[in-house]
């Protein structure tokens, strides 16, 4: 006899600015929760998933076809090449021909990369459609699926076209993580670090107890960091949806990070650069007199433990210091970063001096 699954954990995200609430789950063999999320009001479903989930893909389409809907699964390409307004185009094209009705549902399944896209599509298909949200690698549970932030690059710079688009749910199982390579799933660790750093330092201290068994999806922390990171996720998520304020905080590291995503072509994983990211912040933060020594410093070893980057090429400052001036968060030309007053006391750093900018770049500089 087998044993029955644990209970999954549920995370509410509270509703807000007219959206509804919705749960995330957290545990193991989580695809029977999906028809009750899509529900009985659907009559087809669209599956949307990367190439290197192709027989996931199928597994689920073919389950909801046997369900009763009329199920289609649309591949995208792997990672950050789906994130392009071409391949927006191509679903619009395949829900067209599909003949998807307002009450029709879409199913991202794959990384932080596919969540967003399917969000994105989800967002403008017939001006919003539900859609459930399936992450498959850390950096997708903890944070790209939660939320609703969705979108697309442009040559211009990352995320510059999406909407605010919350799922119906999402379901994280953990059992996903098992096939994720190395290197996807340390990027996850970044910002599973980064909620450490602004709102819960114990995901720091269980880090830092073991960083090599934090590498592994055996850990022994690995449901408890996922989960703590939903929450911190969850909860200013929910008080906060289109970023008015608090939210901002979840872009700690994010202004170098999409610029180097920029720069290298998004060649470099979004965790990667959101760790050379969060120690140029911290950097600022120390040599603007805010942040302590102390927790400056714990920024590289906990990142470094972990196997992360914590530096950048140093002849390429011109450029990443011009497409920060295009981050989310400058307003006309007053640059804006988040950088710690402690620590998990996050605040903003308004247009600081650029001699400041440049001595924080010095200490991130290979
Ligand atoms: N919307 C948000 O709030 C938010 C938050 C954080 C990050 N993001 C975005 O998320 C993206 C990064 O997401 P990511 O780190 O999940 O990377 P990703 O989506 O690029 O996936 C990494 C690679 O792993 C593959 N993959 C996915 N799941 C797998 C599995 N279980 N087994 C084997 N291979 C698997 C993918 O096909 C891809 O090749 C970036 O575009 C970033 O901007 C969005
Ligand atoms: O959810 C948020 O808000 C975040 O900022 C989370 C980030 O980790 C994420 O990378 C997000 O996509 C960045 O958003 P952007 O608005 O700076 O593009
Ligand atoms: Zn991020």
């Amino acid at each position: 006899m087998s044993t029955p699954e644990p209970t999954p954990t549920r995370i509410t995200v509270a509703g807000s600015e007219g959206t509804d609430p919705y749960d995330v789950l957290v545990g193991r063999a989580l695809l029977g929760e999906l028809p009750a999320l899509i529900g009985r009001s659907a009559k087809r479903v669209a599956v949307l998933h990367p190439e290197a989930l192709a027989s996931t893909g199928e597994v689920l389409r073919q389950d909801l076809a046997d369900q009763g809907y009329e199920a289609i699964a649309i591949q995208l390409p792997n990672g950050e090449e789906a994130k392009t307004a071409e391949v927006a185009a191509y679903c619009w094209k395949a829900l067209g021909q599909t003949g998807f009705t307002r009450t029709d549902v879409i199913v991202g399944v794959g990384g932080g990369a596919t969540t967003d896209v399917a969000g994105f599509v989800a967002a403008s298909w017939l001006r919003g459609v539900r859609w459930v949200a399936v992450p498959t690698t850390v950096l997708g549970m903890v944070d790209a699926a939660v939320g609703g932030k969705t979108g697309i690059n442009t040559a211009e710079g990352k995320n510059l076209v999406g909407a605010f688009h919350p799922p119906a749910g999402v379901l994280c199982d953990l059992a996903a993580l098992e096939s994720l390579p190395v290197h996807d799933y340390v990027s996850g660790l970044a910002e599973i670090i980064k909620a450490g750093f602004i709102a819960d330092p114990v995901i720091l201290d269980l880090i830092e107890a073991d960083p090599q068994a934090a590498r592994t999806p055996a850990g022994p922390a690995t449901a408890e960091l996922v989960e703590r990171a939903i929450r911190v996720k969850a909860e200013v998520v929910s008080g906060d949806l289109k970023e008015s304020g608090r939210r901002e905080i979840l872009n700690y590291g994010h202004t170098l990070a999409h610029a180097i995503e920029k720069n290298e072509r998004y060649n470099w994983r979004h965790g990667a650069a959101v760790a050379v990211g969060m120690v140029f912040a911290a950097e600022l933060g120390r040599i603007a007199g805010r942040l302590d020594d102390a927790t400056a410093d714990r920024h590289r070893a906990v990142l470094e433990a972990v196997g992360l980057p914590v530096t950048y090429r140093g002849d390429q400052w011109p450029k990443l210091l011009q497409t920060m001036r295009v981050d989310k968060k400058t307003r006309g030309d007053l640059l804006r970063f988040i950088v710690l007053d402690g620590l998990a006391k996050p605040a903003v750093l308004e247009g600081p001096d650029p001699a400041m900018l440049l001595a924080a770049h010095a200490e991130i500089a290979a």
